[in-house]
C-alpha cells in the first residue's frame, strides 16, 4: 500500500486558489500591449536562458504579482516535496505503485540513482552500452542479414509511447542520421501502414525492432506477426533472429513471441511509455543517429533535469511554463493549448507532446482517487509553422477563444536555402507580436483611409484584431540532439508540475483501457452470423453495416 494514500488533494479549497481567482478578476482587463508599453524591461524580466535555449514568456497576461501568486500555488501543492520524491525514486505513480525515474535514463555514468536500494544508473548504462554496441554493428555493416548483405532499413514496430517519441525525435534529427540506414516507423494496425512501408523494402536488408513495453499491445504484436510472415517469404525461421530484435520490459512475452532474449533490449517498469524515448525504446533512434548523438540527446535532457531540480521556481523554465499554463487553464478557463514548431523537422513534435500531456494530465480524479472539481489538462494540438498560419491562425487572431500557444523557433537551419530561414523566423516572431498587440480601430482606420462610408462600416470590424492572445516563444540556437533533449525534458517536467498542482498522478493511463476491452469484445462479433443485439442501437447498427459491406480477405 502506498504511503501517500491517506492524503487528499484539495488545492481548490486553499486560500491561494481563491486569491488567484480574485487576481484574475482584478487583472483580466489588462492588455499585454499596455503592459509592454508601460514596462520596457518586460522582456528582460520575463525570459530565461539555458545553454542556447531561450524561453520568452513575456507575451502572457501576467504581471510580476501573478507569478508570485502562482509560485505560492506551487508551494501550496508541495511542488518541492513532489520533485524530491520524483528525483529520489519514490513510488510517485501511486495507482501502479511504481517509481518514475525517466530522469535516471539521462543521468551521467557513474552518478548513482537509487530506486528501492538499487543503483539503477548502472542498469541504465549497461543497456545503453549494449544498444551502442548493437548500433555500431548494424551501422558499420557487421550485423548482416541472412543473405550476408548489410542492413539498409530498420522498421520500428510500436505504438503510443513506443512510437511517437522516437519518431518525432528521429524526424527532428534527420540531419544527423546515417545516409545508408533508413529508419521507418509503423504503428497503425491499419494494414496500409505496414504494407506501404514494406513494399519499398527488401527482407534481406531489413531489420525489425519490435518496441513494446508490455509486449501485449495487440496493434504492435499483429504488425510484428505480419512483418515476420513477410520476412518468412524470403528467409527461414532460423534467420528471424538476425532480422527481429525486441525492446521491452517483459522478457517472457518476448520469448513467447519467438524473439531470442539475447536480442532483447530491456527497460523497466519505472519508465512510463510516453517518457521512454530516452530508454531502449530509443533503439531505432539510436540506429538512425548513432550512439554519440544519442548520448548528446541524453545530455541535453540531463541539463534540463539539473536546471529543473535546482533553479528557484521563479527562474525555473519547466515550472514557469507549467504555472503560466495553469493560469490560463484553471483561472481563465482556456480549454486548449497549441504548439507550433517553426521547423519542418519538428512536425511530429506536437503529436508527441499531445500524448505526453493529454495521457498524463487528462484525468478527472486526483492521485488518491478523489474527484477533482476543476478542469485539468488542456487539449493539446498544433502544427508546424508557417503552414499553420495559412490554415487555422484566423481563429487565433479573430476568433472568440482564448488559445495560449508555444512557438518553438530554431535560429539556424540545417538546410540553408537562400535566406528562407529568415523568412520562417520573421513569420514566427510576427505572429507572436500580432497575437499580443492586436490591431486597434485607429490603426485599422489608417489602413482604410479613403474608403466610402458603407464599405468602411463593413470592413472596419473585419480589420480589427483584439490581440491579448498569449504565447510563449522557445527559441533555440539550432536543432541539435542536445537542444532537442533539453526541449523534450522541458515539456516532460512542465507536465509533471501541472499534474502536481492539480493533484494528478501524471504517470498512469487508466483511461485508455476501456476502449481496448470493448474492441476485444466487438472483434469476434464482426464475423458472427446471428443478428447483433448486444450493444446499443448505434453500435449494433454499425456492426451490421460492417457485416453487409466487408469483403472477407485471406
Ligand atoms: O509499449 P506498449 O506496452 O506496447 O504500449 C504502447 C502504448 O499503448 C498504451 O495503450 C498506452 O496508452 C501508451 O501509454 C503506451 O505507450
Amino acid at each position: 500500500m502506498s504511503p501517500y494514500v491517506i492524503r487528499y488533494h484539495d488545492i481548490n479549497a486553499s486560500p491561494i486558489w481563491a486569491r488567484l481567482h480574485q487576481h484574475q478578476r482584478a487583472t483580466r482587463h489588462l492588455h499585454m500591449r499596455e503592459l509592454f508599453e508601460r514596462d520596457p524591461e518586460r522582456f528582460a524580466r520575463f525570459h530565461l536562458e539555458l545553454d542556447g535555449l531561450l524561453l520568452d514568456y513575456s507575451k502572457n497576461r501576467i504581471t510580476g504579482r501573478t507569478l508570485e501568486l502562482l509560485v505560492e500555488l506551487a508551494d501550496a501543492a508541495d511542488l518541492a516535496g513532489w520533485m524530491a520524491r520524483l528525483k529520489g525514486g519514490e513510488r510517485v505513480n501511486v495507482s501502479e505503485n511504481r517509481a518514475v525515474l525517466h530522469t535516471a535514463l539521462r543521468s551521467p555514468r557513474g552518478v548513482p540513482v537509487w530506486c528501492d536500494g538499487r543503483d539503477v544508473s548502472r542498469d541504465v548504462h549497461a543497456v545503453l552500452d549494449r544498444m551502442a554496441a548493437f548500433c555500431r554493428r548494424v551501422r558499420g555493416g557487421d550485423w548482416r542479414g541472412f543473405s550476408g548483405r548489410a542492413i539498409t532499413d530498420v522498421v520500428n514496430l510500436g505504438i503510443g509511447g513506443s512510437d511517437l517519441g522516437p519518431l518525432a525525435v528521429s524526424e527532428a534529427l534527420a540531419p544527423y542520421a546515417s545516409p545508408t540506414l533508413k529508419v521507418h516507423y509503423v504503428s497503425n494496425v491499419d494494414g496500409a501502414h505496414l504494407a506501404r512501408t514494406l513494399e519499398r523494402l527488401d527482407p534481406q536488408t531489413t531489420l525489425f525492432v519490435v518496441a513494446s513495453k508490455s509486449f501485449t499491445t495487440p496493434e504492435t504484436l499483429l504488425n510484428a506477426e505480419a512483418a515476420r510472415a513477410w520476412f518468412r517469404r524470403a528467409g527461414g525461421e532460423a534467420d528471424v533472429a538476425r532480422h527481429f530484435v525486441a525492446v521491452s520490459s517483459n522478457a517472457p512475452a518476448v520469448r513467447a513471441f519467438g524473439i531470442d532474449p539475447a536480442n532483447m533490449f530491456e527497460f523497466w517498469d519505472w519508465v512510463g511509455g510516453r517518457y521512454s524515448t530516452w530508454s531502449a525504446i530509443g533503439l531505432s533512434l539510436m540506429l538512425a543517429i548513432g550512439p554519440e548523438h544519442f548520448a548528446d540527446f541524453l545530455a541535453g535532457g540531463h541539463a534540463m533535469d539539473r536546471h529543473f531540480f535546482s533553479a528557484p521556481f521563479d527562474a525555473n523554465m519547466p515550472v514557469i511554463l507549467a504555472l503560466v499554463g495553469v493560469w490560463y487553464n484553471t483561472f481563465y478557463g482556456a480549454h486548449t493549448h497549441a504548439i507550433m514548431p517553426y521547423d519542418h523537422g519538428l512536425r511530429r513534435f506536437p503529436a508527441h507532446i499531445q500524448q505526453l500531456d493529454m495521457e498524463s494530465n487528462g484525468k478527472r480524479v486526483g492521485r488518491y482517487g478523489e474527484r477533482l472539481d476543476f478542469d485539468t489538462g488542456p487539449v493539446i494540438w498544433g502544427e508546424e509553422g508557417v503552414n499553420s498560419q495559412h490554415a487555422f491562425f484566423q481563429l487565433l487572431h479573430q476568433g472568440t477563444r482564448l488559445v495560449p500557444s508555444d512557438f518553438i523557433v530554431p535560429m539556424n537551419s540545417h538546410y540553408p536555402v537562400d535566406g528562407q530561414h529568415a523568412v520562417l523566423v520573421a513569420n514566427a516572431f510576427a505572429q507572436t507580436e500580432a497575437l499580443m498587440r492586436g490591431k486597434t480601430e485607429a490603426e485599422a482606420l489608417a489602413e482604410l483611409a479613403g474608403l466610402p462610408g458603407e464599405a468602411l462600416d463593413m470592413l472596419l470590424p473585419q480589420k480589427l484584431f483584439p490581440g491579448n492572445q498569449p504565447s510563449n516563444t522557445i527559441a533555440i540556437d539550432r536543432l541539435t540532439p542536445y537542444s532537442l533533449g533539453m526541449l523534450l525534458a522541458l515539456y516532460e517536467h512542465k507536465v509533471f508540475v501541472q499534474g502536481v498542482i492539480w493533484g494528478i498522478n501524471s504517470f498512469d493511463q487508466w483511461g485508455v483501457e476501456y476502449g481496448k476491452q470493448l474492441a476485444a469484445r466487438i472483434l469476434p462479433q464482426l464475423s458472427e452470423a446471428e443478428p447483433c443485439l448486444r450493444h446499443d442501437a448505434s453500435t449494433n447498427g454499425l456492426i451490421q453495416f460492417f457485416r453487409r459491406h466487408h469483403e472477407r480477405q485471406g
